[in-house]
């Protein structure tokens, strides 16, 4: 657990919590009924990165030596950093065969922008961790090159919405990511995203 900090748990925050809503419990039971036949796959979720692939990231970011050694033992997953149901509440599923993810995400009071709606920076988050898992999944160690986000409509604080994600192109090194955020009924479309990933190279030298 190389980039994790001794004191975060082994929780899994992708079950079901008691702050979870109605419709985030429903989504969860839909989405685990379509689990049953393994065409998709409900992700797990910590409070810290510990597959291998965390493992092996300093070798390959080549920035290793500007990681603050001692800072680094308080790491913990941007996401995973409010209490329970004050901040972000998700759960991601995976369809291989689709190359999409889709996330239930109830977002909590403290992500609050403009009064009663969220804040930018915590849809643009989601949006992040959402594409990015979609780019880890088939690219492995990837970083955010590009995420342009065209938020058409302000999402009421403390929302249930679902982020649609699908791998549109693999180039090289370079994974193509696009995704929308809808309401649950998916009537209303508040968001769309497209995204860049590129898979680090372990020869690489950053200049
Ligand atoms: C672990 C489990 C976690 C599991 C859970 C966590 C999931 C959350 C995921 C969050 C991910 C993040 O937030 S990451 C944090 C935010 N991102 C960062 O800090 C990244 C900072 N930038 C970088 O480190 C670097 O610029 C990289 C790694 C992105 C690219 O550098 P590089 O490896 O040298 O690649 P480079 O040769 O320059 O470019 C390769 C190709 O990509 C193209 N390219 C590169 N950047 C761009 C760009 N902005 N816009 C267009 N195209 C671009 C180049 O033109 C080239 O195309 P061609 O000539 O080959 O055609």
């Amino acid at each position: 657990r190389l980039l994790s900090s001794e004191k975060v748990s082994d929780k899994n925050h992708s079950l079901p919590k008691p702050c979870w809503g109605k419709d985030m419990r429903l989504l969860f039971d839909q989405f685990m009924k379509k689990c049953e036949d393994g065409s998709w796959i409900h992700l797990p979720s910590y409070e810290y990165i510990a597959t291998q692939r965390s493992q092996d990231f300093p070798t390959f970011i080549h920035a290793s030596e500007l990681i603050n050694k001692e800072k680094l033992s308080q790491g913990r997953l941007f996401t995973k950093s409010f209490e329970d149901g004050l901040g972000f509440e998700y759960v991601m599923f995976y369809n291989d065969a689709e190359k999409r993810i889709v996330c239930v995400f109830q977002g909590g009071p403290h992500l609050q922008g403009m009064p009663g709606f969220f804040h930018g920076g915590a849809i643009a988050t989601m949006i992040d961790a959402t594409v990015g898992m979609n780019a880890i999944v088939s690219g492995g160690i990837v970083m955010t090159a590009n995420l342009n986000i065209n938020f058409k409509r302000p999402i009421p604080l403390c929302s249930i919405v679902l982020i649609n994600s699908q791998l549109d192109k693999i180039e090289g090194r370079k994974l193509l990511v696009s995704c929308n955020v809808q309401s649950v009924d998916e009537k209303i479309l508040y968001t769309e995203a497209t995204s860049l990933f590129v898979k680090l190279n372990p020869e690489k030298e950053f200049d």
